[in-house]
């Protein structure tokens, strides 16, 4: 049986991705509705998907699923987190390598956190994804945020200099989608 569920996301990028790692995956019938939703202020990505889900299902009043996705420092104390959105639109990928220039450790995290609500009131499920990495100076095409400058553990190569499949093998996104897949299967 395939249910249908809204995704809901300004970010056309994600859902490509969300799309292509999906694919052939008979459970789930994914529309798309683009709304940017106004996001809490909170320390994680789960406080942030889980609040996003319910205004989600109210304005959707059907199954919908969102996600947040945070880029966190571990020098930093895993700042930027939900913020990194922000951080990147104004001090650039350039910037962000700046901003650890004065430490030795430039290792970080891509987390994603799916949330999935079946209608307005209804329980919130969560499923997170984390890929380890290090932050680098930007290198590869720069059409999906902070891709030039994430290099997942055990590769030379930064998100963004990947193939899109290589990525969404291995990608937090990925991850976190397996377990929605589960979820639904
Ligand atoms: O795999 C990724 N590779 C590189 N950059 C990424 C990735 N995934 C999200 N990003 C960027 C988009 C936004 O600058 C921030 C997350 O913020 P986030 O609120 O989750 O995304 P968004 O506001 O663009 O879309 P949405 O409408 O689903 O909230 O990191
Ligand atoms: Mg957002």
């Amino acid at each position: 049986m395939s249910r249908t569920i809204t995704f809901v996301t300004g970010n056309a990028n994600k859902l490509r991705e969300v799309q292509a790692i999906l694919a052939g995956s008979p459970s789930i019938n994914l529309v798309n509705r683009k709304l940017d939703l106004p996001e809490l202020q909170a320390a994680t990505t789960r406080e942030v998907s889980i609040d996003k889900c319910r205004r989600a299902a109210e304005i959707v009043n059907a199954p919908v699923l969102v996600e947040d996705t945070s880029l966190c420092f571990n020098a930093l104390n895993s700042l930027p987190g939900p913020y990194i959105k922000w951080f990147l639109e104004s001090l650039g990928h350039e910037g962000l390598n700046k901003m650890l220039d004065g430490f030795a450790d430039r290792s970080g995290y891509a987390l994603c956190t799916f949330a999935y609500c079946e209608g307005p009131g209804k329980e919130v499920h969560v499923f997170e994804g984390k890929t380890d990495g290090t932050i680098v100076r930007p290198r590869g095409p720069l059409d999906f945020g902070w891709d030039p400058i994430f290099q997942p553990d055990g590769y030379n190569v930064t998100y963004a200099e990947m193939d899109k499949a290589e990525k969404n093998k291995i990608s937090h996104r990925a991850k976190s989608l397996e377990k929605v897949k589960a979820f639904f299967a």
